[in-house]
């Protein structure tokens, strides 16, 4: 059963892949390992007192979490523990089978877990946590599934990024906000230069993907999670979300998913 290895707060991120990753879990068999890999450094976080920089900072925090499906006699997963700088991009690496979409649904709030919790816990000057940790509410948290553009309903870019918004009547305040949002969803993901009316199955493979990433990113979510981002685009396209995903987090944190270490 699991097996993990990592306290709460975690130790420090690692930065390159060669580095041993942060958690090892052993979700079901010890053949069904998962991995967390903190990739890129946080831009904000700073250990307490480095460079004498001290400044606040949050984390999304699982902490022993188990999962068992209503009317199963096995937990999927089994106390898993990690923790998430703010601002930072983490890969959750596991073979098929080895509960990634599982854990995905817990912290985006589309299960439960059976024991442990999923909370954001912020921490003062001196490195400690200075308030009660907080859930993590999941309107909060983004999530672009596998092949996201099988999915696409809409006949124009404009109504697959505005397909869920509330059609009652609402304020004249609501509707800036969103609009706001959008503008800035579509520049962040660079669907900028394309027209909104375009049919979003016309767009190519790499730009499907950045489409449903501006579909997340006007909720402005504080924690995008993305499902094996890359899988069945070609090399240019490949390159371009990788691209992308590096100048978003700067401004969000993202967890990938994927049996693809590569
Ligand atoms: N509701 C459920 N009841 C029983 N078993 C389940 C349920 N949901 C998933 N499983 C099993 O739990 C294991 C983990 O599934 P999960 O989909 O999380 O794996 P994964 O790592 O995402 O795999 P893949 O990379 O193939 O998508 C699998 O063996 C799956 O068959």
């Amino acid at each position: 059963m699991a097996t993990f290895a990592s306290a709460i707060p975690a130790p420090l991120h690692r930065t390159t892949l060669r580095s041993p990753p942060l958690i090892s879990f052993t979700p079901r068999s010890r053949q069904a390992l998962l991995n967390l890999y903190l990739i890129m450094k946080p831009t904000r976080e700073r250990t307490p007192h480095s460079h004498g920089i001290t400044c606040s900072f949050s984390r999304f925090e699982v902490r022993d979490v188990s999962y068992r499906p209503p009317g199963t006699e096995l937990n999927l997963l089994n106390g898993v523990s990690f923790s998430l700088p703010e601002r930072s991009f983490g890969l959750i690496f596991g073979k098929s089978g080895s509960g990634k979409t599982t854990l995905l649904q817990l912290l985006a709030g589309i299960n439960k877990p059976t024991s442990g919790s999923i909370c954001i816990q912020r921490y003062g000057d001196d490195g400690k946590p200075n308030q009660s940790p907080e859930p993590l509410p999941p309107e909060r948290v983004g999530i672009v599934f596998q092949f996201p553009e099988r999915y696409f309903l809409a006949d124009t870019i404009l109504d697959e990024v505005i397909f869920g918004w509330p059609r009652r009547k609402s304020s004249l305040q609501l509707k800036e906000h969103l609009a706001l949002n959008l503008q800035r969803a579509v520049n962040w993901v660079g669907l900028n230069g394309i027209s909104l009316d375009k049919d979003p199955q016309s767009l190519s493979g790499g730009y499907k993907r950045r489409l449903a990433l501006a579909i997340q990113l006007v909720q402005v979510p504080d924690l995008l999670i993305l499902d094996e981002p890359l899988a069945g685009l070609d090399w240019k396209a490949r390159a371009d979300v990788v691209k992308l995903l590096r100048h978003l987090k700067k401004e969000l944190s993202i967890l990938v998913v994927s049996h693809d270490l590569k």
